[in-house]
C-alpha cells in the first residue's frame, strides 16, 4: 500500500469534505478519540466553535464538556430569558460544527430583527438592529420556533456546512427550543416553591379534579354522597385534619352544615338528620365561614383563636380545638351558595399552594353541588311525573262497568252496512261506535290473529276515552277513519299480511289520540311542551306515544299473542302509519309513489313500495269525509272549520294573525278554500289510491262530485260578493 504525502491527503479531504465527516462519525473512530478531537477543536483561538458572531465570545462555553450540569443550571436559571437561552443554543451549535466564529444569532420581535452579541466590556448580551439588506448571505439558516410554532429567530451560518452538520443542528435546535419552552414553564412554577414539588402538586390537583369530575358525572347517587367524596379529596389535597361544608340558607341568612367534620381518612361525618337535632347552624354574620360567605372571598387563618372573627362556639360544642382554617366561598352563577372549610393543616399552616389548589377545588365543589341539586331536582320531578302518569292512567283507562256494559250487547255475525264507504258513523250512538269497532277488529282478524276479546273491548273503550271532546279531531273522527280502513281491508283481504292489516287498522283507530284541536304549526308557534319533545310531526308522534301507552296498560295489549319480533315489527308499522297522517308528509309520499307508478317501477311486493302505499292509504282514510255523500261532507266540514276557528281565536289572543282558513272573519271564503283542499289534496290522493287499487275508484268519483258542489257554492259566494259590491257602489254613487 503506497503512503500518501500529507499535502495529497489534505488536497483529497478538501476536495471531499463529506469523507472526513463520514469517517470521523463512523465506527472506525472510537468515542474517546472523537471526544479528544472535539476538545482539540475547542482549544484553538480561531478554531471552530469558540466564539459566536463578530464580537465573538472569547470565553469558551463548555457545551462539549462531559459534565453539563452547569449548563443545565444556566438554562433553568434563565428560563424566563428567551434571548439568553437562544444565545446558548447558538453557541452550542457553533461548537458542534466548529464554526462558532462564522455564525450569527438573529431574533425577531415586535420591534424588528436584531443581532445578538456579547459585549466584551461587561460580557452582557446586547441587541443590535439588523440591516434591512444584509451585507452577506448565510450559507445556511436554522429557524428557531417555539412549541406553539411561533418564529423566535434564526442562526445564520457563513461557512460551508456538510449535510450531516445541518441535520445535527436541526435536531439540536428542535430539542433546544423544546427545552427552552420547559425552562420557561419551570421558571414560572419555580416562583411558588420547588419545581418538582409544583409539578407533583399540579399533577395531584389535576388527578383530584379529574376524579371529582368523574364522581360528579359517573357515580352520582345523591348530593351528600358526591359532596362527601369531594370533601374527602379536598381534605387530602391540602392535608387538613377536618373538612366541613356549610350551605347558605338565603331565607334566614344563616349557614348550616350540610356535611360536617369529615375526619382524616375514615368517612366519619356528622350527618345532619332530618329533624335538625344535630344540625350545626349559625348566622352568616358569625365566624370565619360567615365572613367568607358574606364577603365572597377566601380566608387563610394561621391562628384561629387570635382572630376576633373566629366563632369558638362550635369548638365548645364539639370539643375540638381549631388552630388553622382555610375557607373558600362556593359560587353558583356569581352567587355564594356556601363555604367549604378545611381545619388544622397536619403540619404548619396552609400555604399559598393550598390556597390556589383549594380555590380551584371550590369551583369543582360548586359544580358538584349544582349538578347534585339539578340531579335531585330531576329525580323529584321524575317521581312527580310518575305519580301524574299513575293518576292519569287510572282515570284514562276504561273501567269495569264500561267493559261489562259493552260485553252485554250481542254482536251480530255480520253487519253488512259497515262494508261500504258511504256508511255514516255520525249517526251511531256512543255505545254503538265502540261496539262496531270491536266488531270490525273481530271481523278482520278472528281468522288470522290470536287475541283476547276482553282485551279488544278494553283497548277500544280506552282509545275512546283518550280522544278529547274537540269539534273534529275526536273519537268519531278516529272511528270514521278506522271504518274506512276496515272497508278497504275487508274487500281486499289478500293485499296485506295479517300483521300489516292489524297495524293499519289500529293506526287508523288511534291516529289522532289526545288531539287538542290545534295543528302542528300552532304547537310549535306556542312553544308547547309537546313541541319541545318532538321536533317534527309533533302531534303525530304524540298520537303514537299515546297508542303505545294504552297498549302497555294491563288488559289492553291486543298484540300480546305476537312474538317479540312480530310485536316490534307491528309497532314499527303502526308508528309509520300514524306519522304518515301528518299532511306535510303526504306531498313527498305522493310524489314518490306517483313517480314509481308512472315509471312502471311500482311493485306491491317491494317493502318500500308497500310502505309508501300504506302511507297514502292512511291519508286517504284520514280524509274520508271528503269522499262521503255530500250531506256527510258538509256536516263534517262544519265541525272541521269550527275547530279551525277556535285555533284562529287562540292565535289572535296570543297576538298572532291566523291563516285565512282559521280566520272566522273569512268564513264566507270557506267554499273556495274547500275547492282548494279538495282539488289540491283529496283528489290527487284518491286518484293515486285508485291507480294501486282500481276498485276504490268510487272514492275518487265521490270526491270529484263534492269538489264540484264546493265550486258551485264558491261561484254563488263570488256572485253574492259581486252583487254586494255593486250594491255598495250604487249606494255610494246615489249619495
Ligand atoms: N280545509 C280542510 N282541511 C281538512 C279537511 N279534512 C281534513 N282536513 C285537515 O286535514 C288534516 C288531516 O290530518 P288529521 O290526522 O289531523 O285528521 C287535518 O289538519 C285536518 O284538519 C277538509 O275537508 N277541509
Amino acid at each position: 500500500m503506497v503512503a500518501l504525502e500529507q499535502n495529497e491527503v489534505i488536497a483529497f479531504i478538501e476536495a471531499n469534505p463529506q469523507f472526513l465527516d463520514e469517517y470521523v462519525t463512523s465506527s472506525s473512530v472510537s468515542r474517546e478519540t472523537f471526544q479528544k478531537w472535539t476538545q482539540v477543536r475547542r482549544r484553538g483561538g480561531t478554531q471552530r466553535g469558540d466564539s459566536l458572531g463578530k464580537s465573538g465570545d472569547q470565553q469558551a462555553t463548555p457545551w462539549m464538556s462531559n459534565d453539563l450540569s452547569t449548563r443545565r443550571r444556566i438554562l433553568l436559571d434563565h428560563g424566563d430569558q428567551t434571548v439568553r437561552l437562544m444565545y446558548e443554543l447558538a453557541t452550542c451549535c457553533g461548537q458542534l460544527t466548529g464554526i462558532g466564529d462564522q455564525l450569527e444569532l438573529l431574533i425577531h420581535n415586535e420591534e424588528g430583527i436584531f443581532f445578538v452579541y456579547k459585549s466584551r466590556a461587561d460580557q452582557q448580551l446586547k441587541l443590535k438592529k439588523a440591516r434591512k439588506s444584509p451585507i452577506k448571505t448565510p450559507t445556511y439558516s436554522q429557524q428557531l420556533n417555539d412549541c406553539a410554532g411561533n418564529f423566535l429567530g434564526e442562526i445564520h451560518f457563513y461557512a460551508s456546512l456538510p449535510l450531516k452538520d445541518r441535520q445535527m443542528i436541526n435536531v439540536v435546535c428542535c430539542w433546544g427550543t423544546a427545552a427552552l419552552h420547559h425552562a420557561q414553564m419551570a421558571k414560572h412554577f419555580a416562583s411558588e416553591g420547588t419545581l418538582f414539588d409544583n409539578f407533583a402538586r399540579q399533577r395531584k390537583l389535576s388527578s383530584f379534579l379529574l376524579d371529582v369530575a368523574k364522581s360528579i358525572f359517573q357515580d352520582i347517587v345523591s348530593m351528600d354522597a358526591v359532596i362527601l367524596k369531594v370533601m374527602n379529596y379536598a381534605q387530602k389535597l391540602v392535608s387538613a385534619e377536618r373538612a366541613s361544608l356549610f350551605l347558605v340558607d338565603s331565607k334566614t341568612k344563616e349557614l348550616y352544615a350540610r356535611i360536617f367534620d369529615v375526619g382524616q381518612g375514615e368517612a366519619e361525618h356528622v350527618k345532619i338528620n332530618k329533624d335538625g337535632q344535630k344540625e350545626i347552624r349559625f348566622p352568616m354574620t358569625r365566624g370565619i365561614a360567615g365572613v367568607v360567605a358574606s364577603a365572597g372571598k377566601g380566608l387563610n387563618i394561621e391562628d384561629a383563636y387570635t382572630d376576633p372573627r373566629f366563632n369558638q362556639d362550635i369548638d365548645e360544642r364539639t370539643g375540638y380545638r381549631t388552630k388553622t382554617i382555610l375557607c373558600m366561598p362556593i359560587f353558583i352563577r356569581q352567587h355564594v351558595i356556601g363555604v367549604v372549610q378545611m381545619v388544622n393543616k397536619t403540619e404548619g399552616v396552609f400555604n399559598k399552594n393550598d390556597e390556589d389548589s383549594f380555590e380551584m377545588f371550590a369551583v369543582y365543589c360548586g359544580l358538584a353541588l349544582h349538578h347534585a341539586k339539578l340531579y335531585d331536582k330531576i329525580r323529584r320531578s321524575e317521581q312527580k311525573h310518575r305519580v301524574a302518569l299513575e293518576v292519569l292512567a287510572y282515570h284514562s283507562v276504561c273501567n269495569r262497568d264500561e267493559v261489562a256494559k259493552l260485553k252485554k250487547i250481542h254482536l251480530k255475525e255480520r253487519i253488512d252496512e259497515l262494508e261500504t264507504y258511504d256508511f255514516n258513523g255520525m249517526r251511531l250512538s256512543e255505545l254503538e261506535k265502540p261496539l262496531y269497532a270491536v266488531y270490525m277488529f273481530k271481523s278482520l282478524f278472528q281468522d288470522s290473529i290470536s287475541f283476547d276479546y276482553d282485551d279488544v273491548v278494553r283497548f277500544v273503550l280506552t282509545v275512546r276515552k283518550n280522544y278529547r271532546r274537540v269539534a273534529y279531531h275526536n273519537w268519531a273522527h278516529g272511528w270514521s277513519v278506522a271504518h274506512a280502513m276496515y272497508v278497504l281491508l275487508h274487500s281486499k283481504k289478500e293485499i296485506f299480511t295479517p300483521h300489516e292489516a292489524l297495524a293499519l287498522f289500529v293506526s287508523c283507530l288511534c291516529h289522532d289520540l289526545d288531539h287538542r284541536g290545534k295543528n302542528n304549526a300552532y304547537m310549535k308557534d306556542m312553544a308547547t311542551p309537546l313541541a319541545s319533545i318532538y321536533s317534527t310531526s309533533v302531534m303525530e308522534h304524540h298520537h303514537f306515544n299515546q297508542t303505545v301507552t294504552i297498549l302497555q296498560q294491563e288488559g289492553h295489549n291486543i298484540l300480546r299473542s305476537l312474538s317479540s319480533a312480530e310485536y316490534k315489527t307491528v309497532l314499527g308499522l303502526i308508528k309509520h302509519c300514524i306519522l304518515a297522517t301528518d299532511l306535510a308528509l303526504f306531498f313527498p309520499n305522493k310524489a314518490k309513489l306517483n313517480g314509481l307508478i308512472e315509471n312502471g317501477q311500482f311493485d306491491i311486493q317491494n317493502v318500500e313500495h308497500r310502505q309508501l302505499t300504506q302511507a297514502i292509504l292512511m291519508t286517504g282514510c284520514d280524509l274520508i269525509a271528503s269522499a262521503k255523500p255530500w250531506q256527510i261532507q258538509t256536516e263534517t266540514v262544519k265541525v272541521i272549520f269550527e275547530e279551525f276557528y277556535e285555533q284562529g281565536d287562540a292565535e289572535r289572543i296570543n297576538g298572532k294573525e291566523p291563516i285565512p282558513m282559521m280566520d272566522r272573519t273569512k268564513a264566507h271564503e270557506l267554499p273556495q278554500m274547500q275547492v282548494g283542499f279538495m282539488r289540491g289534496i283529496c283528489m290527487p290522493c284518491y286518484d293515486l289510491i285508485a291507480k294501486v287499487f282500481p276498485e276504490t275508484g268510487t272514492l275518487k268519483q265521490r270526491c270529484e262530485y263534492n269538489a264540484m258542489k264546493w265550486e258551485e257554492l264558491a261561484d254563488e259566494q263570488r256572485k253574492k260578493d259581486q252583487d254586494k259590491k255593486l250594491a255598495q257602489q250604487n249606494s255610494h254613487s246615489t249619495e
